[in-house]
């Protein structure tokens, strides 16, 4: 019974999307007709045999499509044992209980069917975002023109009030765009247009205020926008494919149920043919044999426990999706339940991400204009957060232009980066930066750096012609929703924060005294991050990390759950990361890790059930205590509790 195999064929539903619901109520309807005519009347098995066999065709009609669709790939499942169990029950004449047996079964079915397509119904929601057309401005014309034939550089033009088609650059008008769909954020964002066209920036590089996606809705405001990517390659084209290849990978508690299925079932089933022959030592007929072992089939099949995890993952997904968290499966989810240790990368992160320019510093005769330029130049070749952040405010403070004087920048990572101005050598970055590079720092320039390290301040050195020419500080703020978060994050029972930084371990501290961290780790190069999720994990087995995949990349990749932030408009993040938040709210780590909680909580709850009904019930009907009828209601009825348990994840709230 697994969750893929619930299709049902298109050309099956003659009564449209509800034909098996259908079919299950008619099997319901002759059960009863039959019934009353055998109970109630003095009429021949050749009247109401014709509504129990009717039943009988209703009932089982879609399980056996189903389960002939196995037979050839060799799968054998509950969908037999089912049938198997119906048609014993026909041949010693208990018709009325085999055809509730039909009915309830397919009811089940057919509820669970509907149950899944609601959760995955919410998710593929987000495919039928994308408008299907698109105004195009062509040679100072409009035309409408599906967004399949939209071609990179197209300009669009997007209309008050309606949906954007594509994922691209605003070149001309302002406005607020509503980005919920995609980011979950309520809060439209304000979109002004990029002027610079002739420099465009890979699509990656461009402040989040130029970009718009696909699917989200345009404010007051006309605005032109610049075609960047392909419909099939906007980020919610992306993100529905992703979305629907999650339901593959299967959550750990979903691989130990199919392994327990795969010895539990051949034991059912010899069990269940063993008692096929108690006649033979106990004092009764075949028939009442057969009776015992059916009830006995019905009540050990793990019907309940099949469907017990992929409902509830596929309803906790679902929920998720509707926050603007894309969990990537199974897995994912029911690992997030559990952590208890979380390591955050600090800038992008914790921090805006969005550094300011506080100090510039020349040192020997250098003026701060010259220094100014040679920063700007080489920073301008980097696109290191901080190195975007430098070259715009120098190009605001000191009014200057970008000449291309540098070449040849390289970054060195953690470090800083390396370049050639005027021929000359330039290095621009950290103390580390200078020792690898055999630049000499005196005291006076680490006394200087030393204040402004302690006011929290990032602070770099710059050197030209392995001469320190001046330094240069920025200052990163914590966002501000930063202190609630890990706040929240402490109450959920959260123990370990662990801030992973490259800054200055003083840079960090500040950051972290604001925020509330437990720890911080700074000076760290990439390997050195890694090696830190390496103790973590020794030593509290599973830890989730929070980054912007900017340096952090490798050991995202490490850690159990890796949780990217703001992911719509980074195709790295979107693509490796176990989970990712589409918004830069990191307000919704907490609603996902209690969503993950809540969805394993589930979980335990729904296999609790359905192995307890079975536990109960084969016992019972071995010693022939109760009837068929019985067992299938019980059983059946325990399908449909542990799904519609499963679906209270849809509701899902923090508090
Ligand atoms: N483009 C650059 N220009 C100048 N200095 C740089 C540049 N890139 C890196 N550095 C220096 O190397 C240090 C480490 O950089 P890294 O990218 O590892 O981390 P980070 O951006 O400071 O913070 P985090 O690790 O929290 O993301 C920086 O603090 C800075 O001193
Ligand atoms: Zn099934």
């Amino acid at each position: 019974m697994s969750t893929k195999t619930h299709k049902t064929p298109a050309a099956l539903q003659i009564f449209g999307k509800k034909t098996e619901l259908y079919f299950a109520i008619l099997g319901g309807v002759f059960l009863i007709i039959g019934f009353i005519l055998e109970k109630w009347t003095t009429l021949d098995f050749v009247v109401f045999g014709v509504a129990y066999i009717l039943a009988y065709i209703f009932g089982g009609f879609f399980i056996s499509v189903e389960a002939i669709k196995k037979l050839p790939k060799g799968e054998f499942d509950i969908d037999f044992l089912m049938i198997a169990a119906a048609v014993g029950a026909a041949y010693i004449g208990s018709w009325a209980e085999g055809a509730l047996l039909l009915f309830l079964f397919s009811l089940g079915h057919a509820l669970e069917h509907y149950a899944m397509n609601k959760a995955k119904k919410s998710i593929q929601a987000l495919g039928n975002l994308t408008p299907k057309t698109a105004i195009v401005k062509e040679n100072g014309h409009l035309k409408e023109r599906p967004i399949e034939t939209l071609n990179l550089k197209d300009v669009i033009v997007v209309k008050p009030h309606t949906k954007i088609a594509a994922d691209g650059v605003v070149i001309k008008g302002a406005s607020s765009v509503n980005q919920a769909p995609i980011t979950g954020e309520s809060m439209p964002i304000d979109k002004t247009s990029f002027t610079n066209v002739e420099a465009l920036p890979a699509f990656e590089d461009l402040d989040r205020k130029h970009v718009v996606f696909a699917g989200t809705i345009n404010g007051d405001e006309s605005l032109e926008i610049l075609v960047l990517k392909l419909s099939a390659d906007s980020t919610v084209s992306r993100l529905v494919k992703m979305v629907s290849e999650v339901e593959t990978q299967k959550s750990p508690t979903q691989r130990r149920t199919k392994k327990f299925e795969k010895w539990y079932v051949p034991i059912v089933i010899s069990v269940v043919f063993i008692l096929c022959f108690a006649f033979l030592v106990l004092p009764e007929s075949f028939n009442e044999s057969l009776y015992r072992a059916i009830a006995v089939l019905v009540a050990a099949s793990p019907c309940a426990l099949a469907i017990s995890t992929p409902s509830a993952v596929l309803s906790g997904i679902a929920r998720a999706a509707q926050k603007g968290v894309l969990v990537k499966g199974g897995k994912a989810l029911e690992d997030l339940g559990v952590i208890s240790t979380i390591a955050f990368d600090k800038t992008g992160t914790l921090t805006e991400g969005k550094p300011k320019l506080t100090h510039l510093i020349p040192f020997q005769n250098y003026s701060i204009e010259t220094l100014a330029q040679v920063v700007l130049e080489v920073e301008s070749l980097s696109n290191h957060p901080l190195a975007k952040a430098i070259a715009v405010d120098l190009k605001v403070k000191f009014n200057l232009e970008i000449t291309d004087k540098a070449s040849q920048m390289k970054a060195i990572q953690g470090k800083g980066v390396s370049a050639i101005f005027e021929s000359q050598d330039v290095y621009i970055g950290n103390l580390k930066l200078m020792e690898t590079s055999g630049i000499d720092v005196s005291d006076a320039v680490k006394a200087e750096m030393e204040g402004l390290l302690h006011g929290g301040h990032t602070v770099m050195l710059v050197a030209l012609q392995n001469q320190i020419i001046g330094l240069i500080s920025v200052m990163d703020v914590p966002r501000k929703t930063a202190a609630s978060t890990l706040k929240r994050l402490k109450a959920i029972g959260i123990k370990h924060m662990i801030m992973l930084t490259g800054d200055h371990q003083n840079v960090g501290n500040t950051i972290a005294k604001q925020i509330g961290l437990t720890e911080v780790k700074g000076n760290l190069l990439p390997e050195d991050k890694v090696a830190s999720i390496k103790k973590l994990i020794e030593r509290d087995k599973k830890i989730a990390m929070v980054g912007d995949g900017v340096n952090d990349a490798p050991a995202m990749a490490l850690s159990t759950v890796s949780i990217a932030m703001g992911a719509a408009g980074s195709d790295v993040a979107l693509e490796t990361a176990d989970v990712a938040l589409m918004s830069d709210k990191i307000e919704n780590l907490p609603f996902v890790i209690g969503l993950s909680r809540a969805s394993k909580k589930i979980i335990n709850q729904n296999i609790f059930i359905s192995l307890g009904v079975v536990i109960l019930l084969v016992p019972v009907t071995i010693f022939g205590w109760t009837s068929i009828g019985v067992a299938v209601a019980l059983h059946e009825g325990s399908t449909i509790v542990v799904v519609l348990n499963a679906l209270r994840l849809l509701g899902f709230k923090n508090d």
